[in-house]
């Protein structure tokens, strides 16, 4: 016996109209194979179920009453069967296990064999007939030796699958869809079907709208026009009576869920006022005709159906994209419906003799006296009224004068409402640009108090005319500020897509990732000539261009590097931190019109990198390739020239002020001399280690350990607890040193250099090595500044070694080196200061080669952890990464490249 299958259930989104699909026949099922058999014991009580004759084969009878199966066929057998085979008792009142039916099966049990298999032919195909015989089999050795046990376990089994299809059964198939052959529709009530079935009620309630009473007032169905008019009438009529059938079809939210369910639906409605409202509306008052005549009054209760009419309103009103427009016509139809309907009334109490005095009501030309002449009279003096414009006939009669001030009155009202609608129409119309004209007003009265030059001025209110020129929203933001989230997405998403998916480095980037940065993007404009960003500033965003053109400038602004136009990025060097400079802008990038940029913010950027590692990775490789191509141009130089003019390149948080550093100064372990390996540090090309990416550092780092160079413990906060565990795990006792003012300073120097290598705490992701030549940094200004002598021009190849130092603290070395060059010192104390400043620097290049190893293999273990990240990323669907946590993230943030 096979599955019966869920109905299908489509839902057709254009539509709004949802097909349901039962079955017609029980052979229209299709079956599925998993399933041995199935047995489904009615609820009917004992009592209550027919036990009818049967059709008795020569296999027995087909059909056991109280018994329902699922495909029409009897599998009370097989239960019996089992029930005789098993040693549990079941309750003999039950209907399965009737007396009749047992014994029917009882006598009829040699023909097993041929009804199963009449029955494992019909409806079991293929692979599962196998199991059929299988189970067969089982019940024939089950019936032949009664003595042959069957296993408890497999009768379990078989029992929890009966019991199981069983459920599935009851779920898939309703009451009514058991009953046979259904194709149902069930509308949508906010689909378009329901929309435009409400659009065809709303014409038959507007034709009863205006037709009944002109017809009651002016020209009442006669023998000339009962044709037309009860044609019209009954075809409105069977419209209501379809919007009865259609609201029986039609869907609602329970509990936020479309309900389909046709008992439902059913329920639903006939519980509700409309289903009354509905009723009332299709009274038969008509069959009054028959004895009063022809009244269309009678017909006064289709009106009720004015809700439909006004839920159409409505809708329309939320879908159009021209809302005023149809609040435009929405109010001027009603204002003629109102004169239309007061007309008539006008019109019939002049047919009735008004209110003594026929002439008020009726002074119309004698040549007037057709319907429309009438009408048309009337509908003037409605107007007349309504409007209060006056200009009426003079009323004599206390009813005349009554009359005239209700309606004048009412006129007055009416005449408010209308004027308030068309002012909130006419304001809608101009909302947005009074709010544009409104924020305009505000900067330009702020720039006129604060005295901005008019040039600037200028430039602002051209600013606002791109704005406006481009429809542009200038806080898009606050737009769809109120829309839930998941909305704001969805807009982002349509909105922002494309172009990022434009730029380079979100191609095959994973979906979700690029979900996250869009809803982070801000769009942003800038006017011709502005700076995006600066070189040497630090990067808090990275823009991508949408519209518009700009230019990748040197420092003075003249030298054109590149030109960016929609769909390139850039800033992304600086806040990944690539760059020789770090979070430094390495370039300055200028607007060259008006330029839609779309800004994505650092802190943004990073938060989404930490969820997709791998993204992340990628992106990092396609700075360094990015800049490795800068630096084949021009910017080279000038990016390196740069790096070394901008001292502070390094954010000073998380750092120790040099005087309050510790020291613990240790004398080269090795043989190896410091020419040897100053020398080697020379001979490196100038660029290749700084920033040409981390292959090209982690291949000097090797270099250095493979020439065994010295190691040394770093000095500084960067380690200092790994020095300190290591001191300790030796056994050394040997406490931190103060050292002294230009030892300290040095020191502190190689910190400071240090650090740059390696925030503090280390970071798990990999990090730059350090290279020889960062120490080049320029003096400025508060700062002191070693002079290079010829040995030292030596040491660093030609650069000006300058290093980086505090400004001179009274008395020390440092500040009396710097006072020699203006008062020419004694050559012997110039010569041992050099000597001891050399040894210096040879104890921290060596000191900076131990800091690049450690960091090297730092490197190598964060590698290897990303690689498993990344393995399990590929392993679970990109579950969020583990090493995504907060410190060290921002430590990634902060990470600095090495200068
Ligand atoms: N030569 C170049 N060609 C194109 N873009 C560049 C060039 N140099 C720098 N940039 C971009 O300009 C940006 C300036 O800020 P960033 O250093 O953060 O990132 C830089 C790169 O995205």
């Amino acid at each position: 016996m096979k599955r019966i299958p869920m109905p299908s259930l489509r839902h057709s989104r254009d539509t709004g109209k949802i097909v349901k699909y039962t079955p017609c026949s029980k052979q229209d099922l299709h079956l599925d194979d998993d399933l041995d058999e199935i047995a489904v014991v009615s609820n009917a009580a004992p009592e209550n179920v027919k036990y009818g004759p049967g059709t008795l084969t020569a296999n027995g009878p087909r059909v056991v009453p109280g018994i329902i199966t699922s495909a029409g066929m009897d599998h009370s057998r097989l239960v019996s069967e089992r029930r005789s085979a098993s040693s549990t008792r079941l309750p003999t009142s039950s209907p399965l296990y009737s007396t009749k039916s047992s014994e029917n099966l009882k006598s009829k049990s040699a023909s097993k064999q041929s009804l199963l298999d009449a029955v494992s032919n019909k409806f079991h195909g293929g692979n599962h007939r196998r199991r059929s015989r299988e189970s067969m089999a089982f019940i024939n050795k089950a019936h032949i030796g009664s003595d042959l046990e069957i296993s408890r376990k497999i009768r379990e089994q078989r029992r929890k699958d009966i019991k199981r299809e069983f459920e599935k059964w009851e779920t898939s198939t309703s009451s009514s869809e058991k009953i046979g052959c259904n194709w149902t529709f069930v509308f949508d009530p906010s689909g378009r079907l329901s929309y435009y079935w409400s659009m065809v009620v709303s014409v038959a309630f507007l034709y009863n709208f205006w037709v009944m009473i002109y017809r009651f007032a002016f020209n009442e169905i006669n023998a000339n026009t009962i044709v037309a008019w009860l044609t019209l009438d009954y075809l409105a009529d069977i419209l209501y009576v379809l919007d009865i059938a259609f609201h029986f079809r039609t869907g609602y939210l329970e509990e936020g869920v479309l309900q389909t369910d046709s008992i439902k639906l059913q329920q639903h409605y006939m519980n509700s006022t409309m289903f009354y409202i509905d009723c009332l509306c299709l009274l038969p008052l008509d069959v009054l005709y028959l004895s009063i005549g022809f009244n269309s009054i009678l017909r006064c209760l289709r009106l009720v159906k004015i809700y439909r009419f006004w839920a159409f309103l409505d809708r329309t009103e939320r879908h159009t994209n021209y809302p005023n427009v149809f609040r435009t016509v929405s109010l001027t139809h009603y204002l003629l419906v109102i004169f239309h309907w007061n007309a008539s009334l006008y019109h019939i109490i002049s047919k009735n003799g008004g209110f003594g005095s026929r002439n008020w009501f009726n002074p119309r030309d004698e040549n007037c006296y057709d319907v429309v002449c009438e009408y048309l009279h009337s509908f003037y003096w409605s107007t007349l009224a309504l409007t209060t414009i006056g200009d009426l006939p003079r009323p004599r009669t206390k009813g005349e004068y009554l009359f005239l001030v209700v309606e004048l009155v009412f006129g007055l009202f009416l005449f408010a409402a209308v004027l308030g609608h068309v002012a909130n129409i006419v304001t809608n119309v101009s909302a947005a640009r009074k709010e544009f004209q409104a924020r305009l007003d505000i900067v330009k009265t702020y720039m006129r108090m604060r005295r901005v030059p008019d040039h600037l001025q200028n430039k602002v209110i051209r600013w606002f005319d791109y704005l406006w020129m481009t429809q542009k929203s200038s806080d898009e933001d606050h737009s769809v500020g109120f829309l839930p989230d998941k909305l704001k997405a969805e807009i982002a998403i349509h909105v922002h897509l494309d172009t990022l998916k434009r730029v380079e480095i979100f191609q095959n980037t994973e979906a979700g990732f690029l979900c996250e940065l869009v809803l982070r993007l801000r769009p942003v404009l800038f006017s011709p000539g502005d700076y995006i960003c600066r070189k040497g500033e630090v990067g808090k965003e990275m823009y991508i261009v949408s519209r518009g053109r700009l230019e990748v400038v040197t420092d003075n602004g003249k030298t054109v590097l590149a030109t960016l136009k929609a769909g390139s990025y850039f800033g992304e060097i600086s806040i990944l931190n690539m760059g020789t400079a770090g979070n430094r802008r390495t370039a300055s990038v200028r607007s060259v019109g008006y330029s839609d940029l779309f800004c994505l913010n650092k802190q943004d950027m990073w938060d989404v990198l930490k969820d997709y590692p791998a993204a992340r990775v990628r992106l990092e490789a396609i700075a360094v390739k990015r800049l490795e191509k800068y630096r084949k141009d021009p910017l080279k130089k000038i990016a390196m020239g740069r790096s070394r003019s901008t001292p502070g390149l390094v954010e000073s948080s998380g750092k120790v002020p040099l005087e309050d550093m510790p020291l613990y100064p240790r004398e080269p372990s090795t043989s190896a001399s410091a020419d040897t390996l100053l020398s080697d540090y020379d001979s490196r090309p100038d660029e290749g280690a700084v920033a040409s990416g981390i292959s090209s550092r982690r291949t000097s780092m090797d270099d250095i350990q493979r020439k065994g160079q010295p190691l040394y413990e770093r000095i500084g906060p960067g380690l200092k607890i790994a020095c300190t565990n290591q001191a300790e795990a030796s056994g050394s006792s040997r406490p931190y040193l103060t050292a002294s003012s230009l030892d300290r300073q040095l020191a502190a120097a190689a910190i400071s250099h240090t650090n740059l290598l390696s925030p503090l705490p280390p970071s798990p992701y990999p990090v730059h090595s350090p290279s020889p030549h960062t120490l080049d940094v320029s003096p400025l200004s508060g700062y002191s500044a070693m002079s290079s002598t010829g040995a030292d021009h030596a040491l660093f190849g030609g650069h000006s070694p300058h290093l980086l130092v505090p400004s001179p603290i009274p008395g020390s070395r440092i500040g009396s080196v710097s006072s020699y060059s203006g008062r020419d010192p004694h050559p012997d104390l110039l010569i041992a200061e050099i000597k001891r400043l050399r040894e210096r620097l040879i104890t921290l290049e060596a000191e900076n080669a131990s800091m690049s190893m450690k960091l090297s293999h730092q490197q190598w273990e964060v590698e290897n952890r990303l690689a498993e990240i990344e393995l399990q990323i590929c392993g679970t669907g990109g579950e969020a990464s583990p090493i995504s946590s907060g410190s060290t993230d921002e430590n990634e943030r902060n990470r600095e490249s090495i200068i």
